[in-house]
């Protein structure tokens, strides 16, 4: 029987509480340190690890975290999520975004239909298509082969499949899978589909339309962009377009579009990146295969999240030393640090992912809570990071608890030894001494060049960024930030708080304001 309680008034949580403070300067110096990092690790698929020798924890905290797992029922939650229990309360939806990579549990049936045989028939046609594009079967007006392929889309419609790509890129060329160059489209600022209309050839290019309302302002608004300029070239749009919607959208039952594919309500934007959203851009760029390893990572990585020992299952415990760090030590942010340039965006999904799941003040019954729940995610890859915003993470005044990534070898396989040492090794090297500088710190005399360190972090080790270690390292967030939900109680599924923003600027465009907002819209002359 799961019960669904705030934070504050689980016993193990004030246990939680009690438990004495660990200084991560202290326990990270010395041999005590490298007794750590042996120690605290947990392997997640696709051969990541992941370390959190240099969090504030220790033995005692971490069987407090176990027990709140447990009394937060965790496991059981995660269970009838996957199950098909109606888990997002606010929009009184299954949320079903595992089922595209695996089964992990019983046959879900909703809309009488067997939800995981719709995901993967939807996954099939994108197969079909993308391999007819790359055999040249499906062809422009002329019967020539597209070349590029532009995905339309924001939110969750653009920042997964966008890092995903741009994650596996250059492992794709270096391992002859690169069949065809995305570029994505997204801010309804004309300059955005302007300069990539301007960089792509439009007689060889399909445009994916992707919006899982299909109601979505600045979508819309570029797709009308889009043929505009196909229809200035002489081209006919619907012979270059797909869609990528829910079957309920306005979009799905279109004559618009060359093909359309399928995802459901039951999948929110930000869990879409291994549902058709991501899988038609990522088929189309790298061919189904590698699209399919992706998921095969992915999937693997939900299995671990199934098992109840928290030493087994990184997502669960990931999410609990967040808890902690935000609850318990009262930390307002969290910075991710990919040392990859692979990972550029993957920050920028993160932030959606966490930001608009766990930004909430009222449980998943509507009444307000009264502790801190999701954190501000923000990052850059590594070394870039260090050299822009390091000074406040080493000096400043808060303490940002810190997730490094970090991979053996590189995606390209060219490197040159410059000073001793190739680009790869400078940059593990970097990674490495970041996270002992930021536990230990270093006193100087100098207050200005003192580090006081007790700054804690995580990584995320791997041999290389692959398709699989993309999905493992995708999955393992997604469930962290769900199973953070679960502890804090709230519906991690919904974004009631993206609303009046859309409201009020529907006002401004119809010129129906009053007050502040009438002279801010005069002021920039809408
Ligand atoms: O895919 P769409 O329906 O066009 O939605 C795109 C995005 O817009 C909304 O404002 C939500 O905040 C996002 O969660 C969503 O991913």
């Amino acid at each position: 029987m799961i019960t669904w309680k705030n934070l504050d008034t689980l016993d193990s949580f004030k246990e939680l509480s009690q438990t004495a403070k660990v200084d991560v300067a202290d326990v990270m110096k010395g041999e005590g340190g490298a007794e750590r990092v042996k120690k605290y690790s947990v392997p997640m698929a696709a051969g990541l690890t992941y370390h959190y020798a240099a969090k504030a924890v220790d033995d005692q905290v971490l069987e407090a975290l176990k027990k709140l797992a447990e009394e937060a029922q965790l496991t059981e939650k995660f269970q009838a999520l996957y199950n098909g229990e109606v888990i997002n309360t606010g929009e009184k939806r299954l949320v079903l975004h595992h089922m595209t990579r695996g089964q992990l549990g019983n046959k879900v049936e909703a809309d009488g239909v067997d939800k995981r045989a719709f995901y993967v028939e939807q996954q099939e046609k994108i197969a079909d298509f993308a391999n007819k594009v790359h055999a040249g079967e499906i062809t422009n007006a002329a019967g020539e082969k597209f070349t590029t392929v532009v995905q339309i889309g924001i939110g969750g419609s653009d920042l997964g499949p966008r890092a995903m790509y741009l994650a596996l890129e250059n492992w794709a060329k270096r391992n002859n899978k690169f069949k065809m160059e995305a570029k994505f489209i997204s801010n309804v600022d004309p300059d955005d589909a302007a300069a990539v209309l301007a960089s792509i050839d439009v007689a060889h290019s399909i445009f994916i339309l992707v919006s899982k309302s299909g109601t979505t302002l600045e979508t819309l608004t570029n797709e009308s962009f889009v043929k505009d300029a196909l229809k200035n070239a002489g081209l006919d749009a619907s012979k270059h377009m797909i869609a990528v919607t829910s079957e309920t959208s306005p979009l799905a039952k279109s004559d618009d579009y060359l093909a359309a594919f399928f995802m459901d309500d039951y999948i929110g934007g930000r869990y879409s990146s291994t549902s058709a959203v991501g899988g038609a851009v990522l088929s189309l760029a790298f061919g189904p295969d590698v699209f399919a390893q992706f998921l095969k990572g992915a999937g693997e990585e939900d299995a671990l999240a199934k098992n109840e020992d928290i030493f087994q299952n990184p997502a669960m415990l990931d999410a609990l030393i967040g808890v902690y760090e935000r609850n318990v030590l009262g930390y307002p942010s969290t910075a991710v640090l990919p040392y990859s340039q692979g990972l550029s965006r993957f920050p920028a999904h993160l932030q959606q992912l966490d930001m608009e799941s766990n930004g909430k003040s009222v449980n998943r019954f509507g009444e307000p809570v009264d502790y801190v729940t999701g954190p501000v995610i923000f990052g850059e890859p590594g070394t870039n990071g260090q050299h822009s915003f390091y000074q406040l993470l080493h000096q400043g005044t808060d303490i940002i608890p810190l997730q490094f990534i970090g991979f053996k070898n590189n995606q390209m396989g060219t490197d040159v030894v410059i000073q001793g040492s190739t680009s790869q090794q400078k940059l593990c090297a970097n990674v490495a001494a970041q996270i002992v500088a930021f536990a230990c710190g270093k006193e100087d005399e100098n207050q200005n060049k003192n580090f006081k360190g007790g700054r804690p972090s995580s990584i995320i080790i791997g041999e290389q960024l692959t398709p699989e270690a993309m999905g493992a390292l995708l999955a393992h967030f997604e469930n962290k930030v769900m199973f953070q939900g679960f502890v804090w109680n709230l519906n991690s599924f919904d974004q009631e708080g993206v609303q009046l923003g859309k409201v009020l600027a529907k006002k401004v465009l119809a010129h129906e304001t009053e007050g502040a907002l009438k002279e801010l819209s005069d002021l920039l002359n809408i």
